[in-house]
């Protein structure tokens, strides 16, 4: 698979804080690779850093070939960077269609698309940003970012504190979008065996660090490494918080 975007030796934190050591790992166009750690353990550290919302101290992430680490994070989206954050930023005051067609650029992802993809979404497409349930916010997120027809696709935890049922069906849309190989996909999660299925490849971190890195079919096998790393939670198919 030719390689999309690389991490090379990067260090980078907030302020003096150095959070991220010596992490490199490779993205192909169309790969996917699920992020995993226990809380606080640097992965949505990882993710700003690719936008460039970190402090970079040392190391390159060279994206199609050229290096985008100096970059303003407008500029890295622009070159095909497409982050769903932890807290879902979507337009509230706004309707569902306006929120996925305000941010539209062209590409194979159109509303019409989006829509077959998140039929939920198509049926609350007058509803405001503020009317969905944590499900439905979750969706149009993605729904937002699909629309940006980007190349690499970064998810924050997207099955964070939804209910059991919207997890499964937001774990088969993402399946879906991940085998449809029209992005590549860098997928955070806590809970590791939700995700390991989807995903081909599969980093660790611990304190800011690759503890492991390798294929998911491999690590999903493995119950001893998911235990020692992920705890808990890793082994547990169904202990996300049900807000809905
Ligand atoms: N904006 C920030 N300023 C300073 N420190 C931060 C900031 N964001 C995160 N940190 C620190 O960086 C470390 C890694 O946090 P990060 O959010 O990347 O972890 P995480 O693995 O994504 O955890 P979680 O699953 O809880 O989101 C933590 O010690 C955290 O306190």
């Amino acid at each position: 698979m030719a390689e999309l975007l690389r991490m090379e030796q990067v260090w980078a934190g907030y302020g003096d804080a150095i959070i991220l050591e010596d992490v490199s790992f490779t993205l192909a166009a169309g790969d996917s690779l699920a992020l995993l750690g226990r809380n606080g353990m640097g992965k949505t550290t990882l993710l700003a850093t690719l936008m460039g919302a970190t402090r970079l101290r040392r190391g390159r992430i060279p994206f199609e070939g050229r290096d985008i680490a100096t970059l303003p994070s407008h500029q890295r989206a622009r070159a095909g960077l497409g982050w769903v954050p932890q807290e879902r930023d979507i337009f509230r005051s706004l309707t569902v269609e306006e929120n996925l067609t305000v941010v539209a650029r062209p590409g194979e992802w159109n509303l019409a698309r989006v829509y077959e993809m998140f039929p939920r979404l198509q049926e609350r497409r007058a509803n405001m940003g503020n009317q969905l349930s944590g499900g439905e916010q979750q969706m149009l997120a993605m729904g937002r970012a699909l629309m940006l027809n980007p190349k690499v696709l970064l998810l924050d935890e997207p099955l964070e504190g939804l209910a059991p049922i919207i997890v499964q069906e937001l774990l088969h849309i993402i399946d879906r979008m991940v085998r449809s190989g029209s992005m590549a996909v860098v997928l955070v999660e806590q809970h590791a065996r939700q995700i390991l299925p989807i995903t081909r490849q599969a980093l660790v971190l611990e304190r800011g660090r690759v503890v492991h890195a390798g294929p998911s079919d491999a690590l999903l096998r493995d119950d001893a490494a998911l235990d020692a790393w992920l705890g808990a939670g890793a082994t547990s198919e169904s202990n996300h918080e049900t807000t809905q």
